[in-house]
């Protein structure tokens, strides 16, 4: 385990305890209690305006909770001597001085918090900016610029690490680079706690989950867990003797739906549906386990389909 200078030795850890956050009559986060651990990557996930971006700036402090507390490594961000030492943020992208280089930019912050001027070219390094530190930032792609700022959320070499929407607008290769160095960051055994509203995109990176809606706790646990619990095991079926086999299927108490001349059928393995067809002689066309998808598994559990399919947001 690393060590942090503002805590020794203990695992550091995000506990959020019955946090809530109201904006006049819009309850943004809603006794919201998690726990995320060292040494992973945990995915913080829930469609457009479901509390994600409140609550890391309440756990970053910027914003304080209407009741609740969270607090890393068992302290209140306020409570931490060199903040940056311990945590580190991507919050936005594109809020560099323009005029000013990548390196300056870097210089600065390390300046302002008292963190070793050396530290500038290693991180710039770490992601991969070296080649333009001395360029003006005002000319760098959203995708740099992304960089940037994770550059400067590594500069205090923080072992709690806070990415809001990071992959936001980036291209592929973009994506794969910060998938990746979220995966190193955790295996050097820092905590690293990451938004998105793209569960495609958490089932690849996360391997925890803490899934809100609405402001309130949906599930926290592991990614793995989510999917299997969440999607109902189901498998389609399509035969010409489509009476018939309903006819079985009522008989044996079992649960299905109909559409497009195929049934759905909930709660039992292929092997035994085409057992069953067999026996009753059931010819079957189709015989298909369902893999549920984790936006299925989203929407069977929060019943919210409207707000998290606003995926195709542009890029901000
Ligand atoms: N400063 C604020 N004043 C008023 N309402 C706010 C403020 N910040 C957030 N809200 C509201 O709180 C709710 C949660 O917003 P928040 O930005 O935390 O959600 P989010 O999950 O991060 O969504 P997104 O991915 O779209 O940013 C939304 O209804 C939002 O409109």
């Amino acid at each position: 385990m690393r060590r942090g200078d503002d805590s020794g030795t203990i695992d550091a850890v995000i506990e959020a305890t019955q946090l809530s956050k109201r904006y006049g009559n819009t309850l943004a986060v809603d006794d919201l209690s998690f726990r995320v651990s060292s040494g992973r990557v945990t995915g913080f996930l829930g469609p457009n305006g479901a509390g994600k971006s409140t609550t890391m700036r309440m756990i970053l402090g910027l914003d304080n909770p209407t009741s609740g507390s969270v607090h890393i490594d068992g302290k209140h961000y306020r409570e931490l001597r060199n903040p940056l030492r311990t945590v580190g943020a991507l919050l936005e992208a594109g809020w560099v001085h323009p005029n000013r280089s990548a390196r300056n930019h870097l210089r600065w912050i390390a300046r302002s918090n008292e963190l070793p001027r050396k530290r500038v070219d290693e991180v710039l390094n770490l992601v991969g900016l070296s080649s333009v530190a001395s360029k003006r930032a005002g000319g760098f792609s959203l995708g740099m610029l992304q960089r940037l700022g994770i550059a400067s959320a590594l500069l205090g070499d923080p072992e709690v690490l806070l990415f809001d929407e990071p992959v936001n607008g980036l291209d592929p290769e973009g994506i794969h680079w910060i998938r990746e160095l979220m995966h190193t960051l955790a295996e050097e055994g820092r905590t690293v706690f990451v938004s998105s509203h793209l569960l495609s995109e958490m089932a690849q990176t996360a391997q925890d989950l803490v899934v809100i809606g609405r402001g309130k706790l949906i599930y926290q646990g592991t990614t793995d867990d989510f999917v299997s619990n969440a999607t109902a095991q189901s498998v389609r079926i399509r035969t010409p003797q489509l009476g018939e086999l309903k006819t079985v299927l009522d008989r044996r108490e079992l649960t299905f739906t109909e559409a497009d001349g195929s049934v759905t059928v909930f709660g039992s393995e292929a092997a035994a549906l085409g057992d069953l067809a067999f026996g009753e002689g059931i010819t079957l066309h189709e015989l298909s386990p369902q893999r549920g998808s984790l936006e299925q598994a989203f929407m069977q559990i929060t019943g919210e389909a409207v707000e998290f399919h606003a995926e195709e947001r542009p890029a901000d």
